[in-house]
């Protein structure tokens, strides 16, 4: 079968292009930075057991641009795999927010896409990037059958004191305010991986996924059993361009004293915060640069960003009574060695010792950064969000048949 996943993120669309069974892609990418003054598209071709690789700048305002720029260079005589779109038989979309609807993978009918659309005030970085997604994955792939997986799904499994809030239950009974968690494709992916690793299935893990956004889950025998970010994809950790957690009191504050208006605080503490509020700029390579040329500004950043995930590692070693590994995933995870210093300092007491200079080292796959005999496992496992995808649309679609 010929499948074609789209991973749309907060700042980056990702794809992968499989002929399965073979689950090494035939076509990935990736494209990166937009919104921000250039786009880059690194785009991956496999012929055989050669990887012929393509690096593009192009002007890409926003997440519609980005995909229809993936569906050209799929098509594209030189670049591309396909020699006809109809060549394409499923697309599997990741999409964030499921809501109370949807706890496992569906096939995309109308109903379906209007309800994605009317979680678009709970995740609104993503779930509009989701939406077009399928829509224009519809106009070019119109014969395609389409998957969404949903960020939520995994953590469906977390019990109910992790999930409720402490408001009144009407809210939660007949509006589905509770806890749904985000990243839940990545968390469910690296920490199966990570169990595969250690040889435990019951291994007590903490999950660090920092890319523009980022959320920590614990998690033991394969279930979520708690995870940082709640009923949209903003509270939590420092992230890129949103806030994590914040007292509600700002919220007021900001309303009935300086006369926001709702929206505008819902674009303030998703667009304007984090990273970008302290620093000027979100993507991290950017913020190491800064910090190397001395911005005190950058350096603050980085610990607010570092001293948060160490607080939530905390959390979840008392949620989990104890600690076997930790993980660290996503674009930050995998690549910023000064992030992961940061967090893992001063950990001695929960048994965490991180060896610096395997820290540093930059090899590809999963690896161990913790020194020999540390009692908890300091892991870095590439994440792999696409694979993940198709996997679970491969088996939606054998189990309709
Ligand atoms: N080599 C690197 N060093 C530090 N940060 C990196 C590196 N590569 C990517 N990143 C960071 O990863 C983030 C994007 O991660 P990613 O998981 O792709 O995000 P998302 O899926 O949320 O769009 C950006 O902040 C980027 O700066
Ligand atoms: C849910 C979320 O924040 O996703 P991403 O990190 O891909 O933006
Ligand atoms: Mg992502």
């Amino acid at each position: 079968m010929n499948l074609l996943v789209l991973n749309s993120g907060s700042s980056s669309i990702k794809y992968q292009f499989f002929r399965w069974p073979t689950e090494t892609p035939a076509c990935s990418g990736l494209v990166e930075r937009i919104g921000l003054d250039n786009a880059v598209v690194t785009h991956k071709v496999l012929a055989g057991e050669q990887e012929t690789t393509t690096v593009l700048s192009v002007e890409l305002p926003d997440h519609e641009a980005g995909l229809r720029e993936v569906a050209r260079l799929l098509a594209d005589p030189q670049l591309g795999v396909l020699q006809d779109p109809g060549e394409v038989e499923a697309v599997g979309h990741r999409v964030v927010h499921g809501g109370e609807e949807f706890a496992a993978t569906v096939l995309i009918i109308p109903a379906v896409k209007e309800a994605i659309r009317q979680l678009f005030p709970l995740a609104p970085l993503h779930n509009p990037a989701n939406y077009r997604g399928i829509e224009v994955a519809g106009k070019t792939f119109p014969q395609a059958k389409q998957i969404a997986v949903f960020d939520t799904a995994f953590h469906q499994t977390m019990p109910e004191q992790a999930y409720r809030y402490a408001i009144p239950t009407e809210l939660y009974a007949e509006q589905g305010i509770r806890v749904y968690g985000f990243h839940g494709t990545s968390h469910k992916y690296v920490t199966e991986q990570a169990a595969q690793y250690l040889g435990n299935s019951d291994a007590r893990l903490v999950s660090v996924h920092l890319g523009n956004g980022c959320s920590i889950t614990a998690v033991r025998g394969g279930q979520s059993l708690d995870t940082s970010m709640g009923f949209g994809p903003l509270a939590g950790l420092v992230m890129g361009t949103r806030s994590g957690d914040i007292d509600p009191s700002v919220v007021f504050h900001l309303i009935s004293q300086l006369s926001y208006t709702p929206e505008q605080v819902s674009a303030l503490l998703n667009k304007q915060s984090g990273m970008l509020a302290l620093t000027g700029l979100s993507d991290m390579r950017d913020i190491t640069a800064a910090i190397e040329a001395g911005d005190a500004n950058a350096k603050l950043a980085y610990d607010l960003y570092a001293y948060r995930i160490k607080k939530y590692i905390g959390a979840y070693a008392a949620a989990l009574n104890g600690l076997d590994a930790i993980i660290f995933t996503a674009g930050v995870g995998e690549n910023d060695a000064l992030v992961r210093k940061l967090v893992c300092q001063n950990m001695d007491y929960l048994g965490v010792q991180l060896d610096e200079e395997k820290n540093t080292q930059r090899v590809k796959g999963i690896r161990e950064i913790s020194q020999e005999n540390s009692p908890v496992k300091v892991l870095i496992v590439p994440t792999n969000e696409e694979l993940e995808i198709a996997r679970q649309c491969v088996e939606l679609l054998e189990t309709a048949e």
